[in-house]
């Protein structure tokens, strides 16, 4: 039998917490400098390379073989020389895992066959570990990639508001114990629902899709591939699009003949979402109190009943919901019920608004005008940030407090793009001639009842700033005040 000396223990160990270590928390930071300690003159960048070396090394030489087997460890370090070996394997495919995410990202819906299934098989079933245990450890290390990238890659920034940001969901994902996580919680995340508060255009909705995307999904060593693509794991509802009359079908679905207008079967969220998946619920500010109870209810029982029919179907999946409202608006008394609100909030996770961001960190500014001018050009190019940035500094000043967040700066961007100038939104001169262009098309006679109503109500926008009181002026509900205005938005 194998059996650890101390120091091997020691190792061992600390790479145990490397490996299930948050990657964007100050934990992970620690860890290193402590493995670092292990290779006194080795560079920084270096490290991680250097770790895996050492792993490797150590691990051969636990066997004259060079290939230690885990069913001939002692028991009590058995799961020290697991994790490492997780660790070698980790690293060694982490490359492929990464090409696998970004092939399933443009193959959408249909789960890829994994290329490298059988390869992974080997060095598992080589190692003494059983199927099973190889296929739960293919579906943590390409949720454990995949969750990183998909962290990473969508919300950029350095700003310490963006790394606790980073690091929170993480966390919301794998808890702060991965090791607790990977035994007990992976198939019981259901019950841990998550409220994503932020300003509008914060990047809510990029974190949901990024924590959504995320989940565990079982691999399935028949047919080398995952049991679904993790596209499909996320199916997301903007609540306020809907009138009141449509939002319960579009939550829980309809039966044909349920109301006047049901012409067929209808599949709501909740059906739509997969077990292993998440239902994003946007805007989520703007439910109606019985919409709320009907809610709470499939958090509590697990079951909803699709509108005309009786019978109940099981929901699975994780709930995450986003609002704009602030905190205190949704607890007080025309907000959330308290039990509703109580429900859905096992984690809250706040995106933090762009001002913040940037007076934390100025260079946050640029990494982001880098970012999306790569988006929107499709590749690097630093001129076009750095004309984009001189035009910013030029005519909004430094302390400028985009009111509209990251979408602001897009939009800034892409106008900066066409016109190497930009005017701020809203204002009042905006506004006005807003009302210029609806006064022609009333003299002409040229608008249609939609495009005067959403007009009019931007125009509302643009001078006072708020939905609540563009809603007061037109005596529309803020709903569907804010529905016009963003109608008009995707127009203009
Ligand atoms: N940190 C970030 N890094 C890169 N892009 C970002 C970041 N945050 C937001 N974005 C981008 O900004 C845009 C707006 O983000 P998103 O739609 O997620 O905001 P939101 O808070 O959900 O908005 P709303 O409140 O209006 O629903 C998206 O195009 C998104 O990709």
């Amino acid at each position: 039998m194998i059996r650890l000396t101390e120091s091997q223990r020691h190792f061992f160990t600390l790479v145990s917490e490397a490996i299930y270590a948050n990657p964007f928390a100050e934990e992970r930071e620690a860890i290193d400098t402590r493995i670092a300690g292990l290779f006194p003159g080795a560079r920084v960048e270096n490290l991680i390379d250097e770790t895996i070396r050492e792993v490797s090394t150590r691990l051969k030489a636990l066997e004259p073989s060079g290939l230690p087997r885990i069913d001939r460890v002692e028991p009590k370090d058995r799961s020290l020389v697991e994790n490492a070996l997780v660790f070698e394997f980790f690293y060694l495919f982490r490359e492929r895992f990464d090409a696998l995410t970004h092939r399933q990202l443009e193959a959408e819906d249909t789960s890829l066959t994994v290329p490298f299934a059988d390869e992974a098989h080997a060095f598992f079933h080589d190692r003494g570990f059983s199927t099973k245990q190889f296929c739960h450890y293919m579906a943590l290390c390409y949720q454990l990639r995949r969750a990183f990238l998909l962290i990473r890659d969508s919300l950029v920034g350095t700003s310490r508001a963006m790394r606790n940001l980073r690091r929170d969901l993480w966390n919301n994902v794998f808890t702060h114990d991965i090791g607790l996580y990977a035994r007990y919680l992976i198939n019981r995340m259901e019950d841990f629902s998550t409220l994503i508060l932020g300003e509008t255009g914060t990047g809510k909705g990029t974190a949901a899709i990024a924590i959504g995307r995320s989940g565990y999904i079982p691999f399935d060593p028949v047919r080398k591939a995952f049991t679904e693509s993790f596209t499909r794991t996320f199916v997301s509802l903007n609540l306020s699009q809907y009138p009141e009359s449509l939002l319960e079908s579009e939550l829980f679905g309809h039966k044909k003949g349920a109301f006047t207008g049901a012409v067929e079967d209808h599949k709501g969220v909740l059906e739509r979402c997969s077990p292993n998946g998440a239902i994003f619920l946007d805007e989520l500010g703007e439910i109606a109190p019985h919409t709320q109870i009907k809610l709470l209810q499939v958090l509590q029982e697990r079951h909803f009943t699709p509108v005309g029919s009786h019978l109940k179907t099981r929901f699975n999946g994780r709930v995450i919901a986003a609002t704009n409202r602030p905190f205190e608006e949704l607890t007080g008394s025309d907000g959330f019920r308290a039990d509703f609100f109580y429900r859905l909030c096992s984690d809250i996770i706040t995106v933090p608004p762009l001002w913040v961001r940037i007076e934390e960190d100025p260079s946050e500014l640029t990494a982001l005008l880098n970012h999306t001018v790569t988006r929107m050009v499709g590749k690097e190019s630093p001129e076009y940030t750095e004309m984009v940035r001189e035009v910013i500094d030029r005519q909004l000043g430094e302390h400028y407090p985009w009111p509209g967040n990251v979408r602001e700066l897009e939009q800034c961007t892409r106008r900066v793009l066409i016109k190497k100038s930009y005017m701020m939104t809203p204002t009042r001169q905006e506004a006005s001639s807003l009302a210029e262009t609806l006064t022609q098309g009333l003299r002409k006679g040229e608008m249609d009842i939609k495009e005067l109503t959403c007009g009019y109500c931007a125009m509302l926008y643009k001078r006072h700033g708020t939905y609540g009181d563009v809603a007061r002026i037109t005596g529309l509900d803020r709903r569907t005040a804010k529905k016009y205005i963003e109608e008009f938005d995707q127009v203009d």
